[in-house]
């Protein structure tokens, strides 16, 4: 369903991904694992295509949704309204979307209203309420404290299951790449390439 052949990725002079290649098949669940600052938002971003900028091959779905690290939402909207923004579903869908992601009673809330955890949550609403065949998650749980952590990861994964979809993981954490995904894929070295 995807497939991924970067030759060279680089950002000026310094090179940064250098022969990445994997495919990712419907439905597989896959994580990105490597150290910080090794290139792995830059390899997410050239396959969701927001970043076209490298030489290679990579064709990928047309349908696939970002949950960034930060949760990007508009705060000067409510959160129905954020859902809002990425679908024309109707409310109704919007509000089993929001309930299913623990956000039912927070509909009309504004996002700094929210805690942190809560505002990560409206961004995995908004994703899953584009029926994405890939749902690309970009440390999704960066910066949430250890219970809080388990509770997104068991969360992650009710939705997943609950879908027909892809998911591609860009995790350092091994755990989470154990819990949410069938496949890891490492990403390591200077330019960095997959390495297991
Ligand atoms: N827009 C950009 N312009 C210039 N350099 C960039 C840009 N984005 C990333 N880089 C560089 O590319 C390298 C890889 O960065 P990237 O954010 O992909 O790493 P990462 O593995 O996702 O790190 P982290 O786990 O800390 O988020 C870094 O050296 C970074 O400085």
């Amino acid at each position: 369903m995807i497939s991924v052949a970067i030759k060279r990725k680089s950002f000026g002079e310094q090179l940064v991904l250098v022969d990445v290649n994997f495919n990712i098949d419907t439905n597989e669940r896959v994580s990105i694992v490597g150290p910080s600052g090794v290139g792995k938002s830059t390899l997410l971003r050239v396959i969701a295509g927001l970043d076209t900028d490298y030489d290679g091959q990579v064709s990928s779905v047309k349908n696939s949704a970002v949950v960034f690290q930060e949760p990007t939402l508009l705060n000067w909207r409510d959160v129905m309204d954020n859902l809002r923004i990425t679908t024309r579903k109707d409310d109704a869908t919007l509000t089993t979307i929001l309930s299913e992601v623990g956000l039912g009673e927070k509909a009309q809330m504004f996002p700094l209203q929210l805690s942190l955890g809560q505002q990560r949550r409206v961004s995995l609403a908004r994703a899953l309420a584009m029926e994405p065949e890939l749902l690309i998650l970009d440390e999704p749980f960066a910066s949430l404290d250890g219970d809080m952590v388990d509770e997104m990861l068991s969360l992650t994964k009710q939705v997943v299951d609950a879908r027909d979809m892809a998911l591609l993981l860009v995790t350092h954490s091994q755990k989470e790449a154990a819990f949410l995904t069938d496949r890891r894929l490492t990403l390591g070295g200077n330019p960095a390439t997959i390495i297991q």
